[in-house]
């Protein structure tokens, strides 16, 4: 696959680090035409550290916890929020959502495991997933799991099976399929109709089945679930979700004279990734998901249900960025400028995977305008290896270290070590300390499986 054409019409846009608003992480600044987050030098700490580095502003990551937890708790007093660890997991991120009172959605046994290495609650955990494996479910069942979302009819059988056998009754969600088209790449929708998550309502499939999950021994039908995608900007989506799900309670109290008391919306709320984007706040998305839930109930006579989202990418992409330094440059005239990184889509497959788009400033240049159209490319053996397509940048120089904002959201989980690359090591700065929380790759780690 290679890239895109370049637009060669496209004009560089002249903004300096500190013009690119929502993009950047809330501790970023400019000194002396440095960059800094967290009161660090990136400049200094991409030498101290080496590159690829993925550095994370604490202060940015917490205070957006802090943000969800209080734009819900104060408009909806029964509400929780649910941090999406596929976006960004380590030992560090899980105890920093413990700390700020948020709950963890886990996709599987591993990141279960790392939950489970830094004494998560158990009962705060939800546990996702289209294809969860027998021992992932005996694994998060006989740890305590406070939710399994149940996505199927033939995973209720084994869910029920093994916490039987395991002698518990286990809680669970029904994960539903609303039908609900979010605007947002094909790749990253769920909630409609074509999709394997969760029991379709084609058919009146899901409501059908709730009659298996109501008979099936050693389980609770604790909730109904719904995530309709990912990088939303339209909010009235959310508000589509929410109709159809309170919709759904009041078939399932009418029809089966049972009430569902907790709802869970997913997560999904778009982020900035250029200067250009307008996301919506979390306070905006609060607003809407919460009034949608009391006025849809309102309009059945249902009680309020406990209220809980699964927020991943507006939590921690724009805390997060990637530090690169520049090793090659090559001007193919008429074509593209190739400014060459030392990673790529070993640390960011999404604009390999989803054409995505970042900004991206030279770290020691930052208070500079950028004055170049370039493309940034990576190590690696594939045309279609970019972090950065077609973006403004300041004039480049072998040496410079470049930052590309708005990583900090799959990223560093869907990082690989194609072509041997050792995955970039993870770096938290706050008040002007940085600290290692996930070491760099060595070689060693690369083939300590092999035989
Ligand atoms: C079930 C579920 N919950 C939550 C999320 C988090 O979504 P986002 O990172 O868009 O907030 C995802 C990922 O799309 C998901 O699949
Ligand atoms: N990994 C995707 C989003 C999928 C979210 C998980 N359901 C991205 O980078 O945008």
């Amino acid at each position: 696959m290679s890239l895109p054409a370049s637009d060669l019409t496209k004009q560089p846009d002249q903004r300096t680090t500190m013009d690119l608003g929502a993009v950047l992480p809330c501790t970023a600044e400019v000194r002396d035409d440095h960059l800094f987050i967290g009161g660090v030098d990136m400049v200094e700490l991409a030498r101290e550290q080496g590159t690829a580095l993925y550095v994370f502003d604490e202060a940015d990551l917490v205070g957006r916890m802090e943000a969800y937890r209080d734009a819900f708790r104060s408009r909806y007093e029964n509400s929780d929020v649910i941090y999406a660890s596929k976006a960004f997991l380590n030992k560090e991120v899980v105890r920093l959502a413990e700390r700020e009172g948020l709950c963890l959605d886990v996709s599987g046994g591993g990141e279960l495991a790392c939950a489970q290495s830094v004494g998560f609650p158990a009962e705060r955990v939800f546990v996702h997933g289209n294809n969860k494996t027998p021992q992932e479910l005996e694994e998060a069942i006989s740890a305590g799991v406070g939710r399994i979302i149940v996505d199927s009819r033939i995973e209720l059988a084994r869910v029920s099976e093994i916490a039987g056998r395991l002698g518990v009754t286990q809680d669970i969600y029904m994960r539903i399929t609303p039908g609900v088209e979010a605007d947002t790449h094909e790749y990253i929708r769920t909630g409609c109709e074509d999709s394997k998550f969760g029991f379709t309502m084609l058919e009146d499939f899901a409501y059908k089945c709730v009659t298996d999950v109501l008979a099936a021994p050693n389980v609770r039908l604790a909730g109904l679930h719904c995530h309709i995608g990912s990088q939303i900007f339209a909010l009235h989506s959310f508000r589509e979700a929410a109709q159809v799900m309170v919709e759904f309670m009041a078939r399932i109290r009418d029809g089966y004279g049972y009430l569902i008391e907790e709802l869970d919306l997913g997560g999904g709320l778009g982020i900035a990734y250029t200067a250009d984007h307008e996301p919506s706040s979390i306070d905006d998305f609060a607003e809407v998901t919460c009034a949608a839930v009391r006025d849809f109930c309102g309009e059945h006579d249902l009680p309020l249900p406990r209220l809980l989202v699964e927020p991943g990418r507006s939590l921690v992409a724009n805390a997060g960025v990637t530090l690169y330094t520049v090793g090659i440059l090559k001007t193919l005239p008429g074509i593209r400028k190739y400014v060459a990184v030392d990673g790529g889509m070993s640390d960011n497959i999404r604009t390999a995977l989803y054409h995505a788009e970042y900004e991206p400033v030279i770290a020691n240049k930052a208070g500079q305008p950028r004055t170049e159209i370039v493309t940034l490319c990576g190590k690696h053996c594939e045309s279609g290896d970019a972090v950065v397509i077609d973006m403004p940048l300041q004039h480049p120089d072998l040496g410079d270290i470049v930052c590309v904002f708005g990583t900090g959201a799959y990223n560093m989980t869907m990082a690989s070590n194609y072509n041997g690359q050792p995955r970039p090591a993870v770096v938290f700065v706050r008040d002007g300390q940085a600290r290692v929380v996930t070491r760099r790759e060595t070689y060693n780690d690369l083939y300590a499986r092999d035989i």
